[in-house]
């Protein structure tokens, strides 16, 4: 089920935790689930915080409305079935799919940190040793994807990144129904684009398009806002002036930053010179690590298996246990604001 070489004994020991409480839920039926409360939305589906009622676990139950005709949604529901086989501490955990009228639910592990853009949202910044180890997380879940599934991922971004109080980093919401992602390409809705300058041209693109949505969003949540267009050195000395109390609340004209619109916004990414981090905030290798990701040729981009090998990856990959994030998580949720 899951390449036993790659997994510390520790993440073994979570994955046969999840199988077990996986075979006790067994076929997930829609009376069985009860809603808690809404825990985010995106991809054109809803997620709710739910219970499963005969074994009192707690889930995500991700719901997407889709008119579309029965023979397709057999096709999804059956699609959605490669998710049983995708196994990794660094993939969401799968319970199952089903569908009710024009609903289609996936069920999936409940992540009790949440997803990463609304970590940021309430710490402004995330520091440069957790970047490191949610840069590990991502390449290899999408190095799992590739090897395993041969898949890439479509929608690398924070909200698609989710950790929990044990300091795991998992993804999520990647594209694994080809007819899912076709009967929902239309329902786009969204600010921001951390598409590909080839993708957003509707070049061919491939796994170095989800590189360059890492790289992105390696600087939004570095920088602490969306880097296109790029923040200004005096924006970077406003973001980073540590309020003399210290305390969370952000630099005024922060929240109030009117970012171009959505087409102006990929005009840019296609037109414009990338982002890239301010070398006096941060280490070298963590700047070279996303410029290589933030090439807007394809050929010059880094593919996966050069960032495995990147100095900025080697120095987070060792340390393998879950503390340092998971205390960093904890004091992100306990923060007010
Ligand atoms: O706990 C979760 N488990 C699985 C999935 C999931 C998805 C979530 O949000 C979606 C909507 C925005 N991006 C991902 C959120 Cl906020 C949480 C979870």
């Amino acid at each position: 089920e899951f390449n036993q070489l790659e997994c510390t004994d520790k993440q073994k020991d979570r994955m046969e935790e999840f199988f077990k409480a996986k075979r006790a839920v067994g076929e997930i039926k829609q009376d069985d689930l009860v809603n808690i409360y809404e825990l985010g939305q995106g991809n054109g589906g809803v997620v709710y915080k739910v219970r499963h009622k005969p074994t009192d676990k707690i889930m995500a139950r991700k719901i997407i409305y889709l008119e579309v005709k029965p023979a397709l949604k057999t096709q999804i529901i059956r699609e959605l079935k490669v998710l049983h086989q995708c196994n990794s501490p660094y993939i969401v955990g799968f319970y199952g799919a089903f569908a009710v009228e024009a609903q289609i639910s996936i069920c999936m592990e409940y992540m009790d940190g949440g997803s990463l853009d609304l970590i940021l949202k309430k710490v402004m910044r995330i520091p440069e040793h957790i970047l490191g180890k949610i840069t590990v997380a991502v390449l290899r879940g999408l190095s799992y994807l590739r090897e395993r599934h041969r898949i890439m991922h479509r929608d690398i971004k924070p909200s698609n990144i989710l950790v929990n109080l044990q300091g795991e980093i998992k993804l999520c919401d990647f594209g694994v129904s080809a007819q899912l992602i076709d009967s929902t390409l239309h329902t786009f809705i969204g600010t921001r684009s951390y598409m590909s300058p080839e993708r957003l041209e509707g070049a061919h693109y491939g796994i170095m398009s989800d590189i360059w949505s890492l790289g992105l969003s390696l600087v939004e949540m570095a920088v602490g806002r969306y880097p296109i267009p790029p923040p200004s050195m005096h924006d970077i000395d406003n973001l980073f002036k540590e309020d003399p109390l210290g305390n969370r609340s952000r630099p005024e004209g922060f929240g109030s930053y009117k970012g171009l619109a959505i087409f102006e916004l990929m005009e840019w990414i296609v037109n414009e010179a990338p982002p890239s981090l301010p070398r006096s905030h941060f280490s070298s290798e963590f700047c070279d690590f996303v410029d290589r990701c933030l090439k807007k040729s394809t050929t010059e981009r880094a593919d996966l298996n050069t960032l495995l090998h990147h100095s900025f990856y080697k120095r987070y990959e060792t340390e393998s246990d879950n503390q340092e994030v998971s205390s960093w998580i904890r004091q992100a949720c306990g923060s007010d604001a």
